[in-house]
């Protein structure tokens, strides 16, 4: 029997490799991380972010003068509603009439009352694209569990479908923008030294505990399936693998961590950004071009740890320095955004499905205890293994 038959209902017929038959669905939601919108709303976000996830206290505190440096105002909500405005305009220019929503996990518009006023607008059938590009429990299951929550705990569980777009890592509209930043930012780079001089391209992404790594876009059955043991970290290495191959094969360049948290003796994803800094001055080079891989706009951990901090520590290096930036709202991005929206729409093979790596296409439903983080079963989204989000036929 296929993994993915599963717990699901004939309104989610699925086909192989987790994708989902066409739907015709009725609004699009844009869900994201949210951020505080002023001094006040910085510790309450801290607290719903890091609710039951066991980040101490002096971490909280380090993270909410990043937000206070800044007036206590995250720049997502600000880059999401730029977002929405742009995937209205491209669906627009298409003639496909689908409204918008949008709706965060850790700051209003929170998803329960965003989907709440979905339903109450009479939309029944939900396609959401979320500003995370990768697998791993943050930046994929989470996502699914607070959306198989919000349904449950608002009571339209059986009443309104939700499904999401297949994670973009490797998806053209996600990749080109980087490879277009990282050939300006190189060339940027050699300027400023001697034709002699080294340069490195440091791959950014979010560091995340090493246990969550090994669980992300992990199947039951195929528990050792991607070579170097998680998900997360073989997407980021064979995205950057495609943005490397189109800017300059040549060049040398390596995959870094940053935004650690957690406690010091639980380990996470290494190296650290600034510890391969230092290690790279060691070994002569001269200057970096630090691609933000990990991240689809340019919010508080681009802004505080690459562009504050990362270059500070370039400064001191006396090493020439450039952040590339994220794909926001770069027409290629939100083209490709629509193009992802439009896959789920009309019938279409998995060959026509474009993807840079060969990892892809990534799953529109995700394989059993995908990214299971290991604190509780919830009810998630999107999973061949939950109903949630799901409706009966002829319900
Ligand atoms: C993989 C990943 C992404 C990328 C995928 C995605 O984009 O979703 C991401 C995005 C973001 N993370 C963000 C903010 C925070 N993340 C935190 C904590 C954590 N992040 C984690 C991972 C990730 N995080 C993890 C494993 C933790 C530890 C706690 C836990 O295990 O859950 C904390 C608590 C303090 C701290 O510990 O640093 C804050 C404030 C913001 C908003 C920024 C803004 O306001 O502009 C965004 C977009
Ligand atoms: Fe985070």
């Amino acid at each position: 029997m296929s993994p993915f038959t599963g717990g699901t209902t004939e309104s989610n017929l699925i086909t192989e490799r987790g994708r989902m038959a066409p739907k015709e669905y009725d609004a699009i939601l844009l869900a994201s991380f949210g951020g505080p919108e002023g001094q006040d709303d910085v510790i309450p976000f801290l607290r719903n972010v890091t609710r039951g996830r066991g980040i101490p206290d002096e971490r909280l505190e380090e993270v909410s003068h990043h937000y206070r440096a800044f007036g206590g105002i995250s720049p997502i909500n600000e880059q999401n509603r730029a977002l929405k405005a742009a995937l209205e305009a491209e669906l627009a220019s298409r003639n496909i009439e689908l409204p918008v929503l949008w709706g965060n996990r850790n700051w209003a518009p929170y998803l329960p009352e965003v989907l709440q006023g979905a339903y109450d607008a009479g939309h029944r059938r939900i396609l959401t694209v979320t500003t995370s590009a990768y697998s791993c429990y943050s930046s994929c299951r989470q996502y699914r569990e607070d959306l198989g929550m919000a349904l449950v705990e608002s009571g339209l569980d059986g009443k309104l479908e939700v499904d999401k777009i297949r994670q973009y890592f490797d998806h053209p509209g996600f990749v080109e923008p980087f490879i277009e930043g990282t050939t300006a930012g190189l060339a940027k780079v050699r300027s400023q030294l001697q034709p002699e001089d080294k340069v490195h391209i440091l791959f950014a992404t979010h560091s995340i505990p090493t246990r969550d790594a090994e669980a992300a876009g992990a199947s039951a059955e195929e528990p050792r399936e991607f070579a170097e043991g998680s998900a997360y970290v073989a997407q980021h290495l064979a995205a950057a693998s495609a943005v490397m191959e189109r800017v300059d094969p040549a060049a040398e360049w390596s995959l870094v961590y940053q935004s650690r948290s957690g406690a010091p003796h639980i380990p996470w994803l290494e190296p650290d950004i600034s510890d391969a800094m230092e290690e790279l001055a060691a070994q002569g080079v001269r200057g970096v071009v630090v691609v933000p891989l990990g991240f689809v706009s340019d919010h508080m951990e681009v802004v505080w740890d690459l562009d504050t901090e990362a270059k500070e520590t370039a400064e001191r290096l006396s090493m020439a320095f450039d952040r590339v930036p994220t794909p926001g709202t770069h027409h290629k991005f939100v083209e490709g955004l629509v193009d992802l929206i439009s896959e789920r729409t009309v019938a279409n093979n998995i060959a026509d499905r474009p993807a840079m790596t060969p990892l892809g296409p990534w799953y529109d439903i995700c394989r059993p205890g995908c990214c299971a983080n290991f604190r509780g079963e919830k009810p998630t989204i999107a999973g061949a293994d939950t109903t949630v989000g799901t409706v009966a036929a002829g319900a």
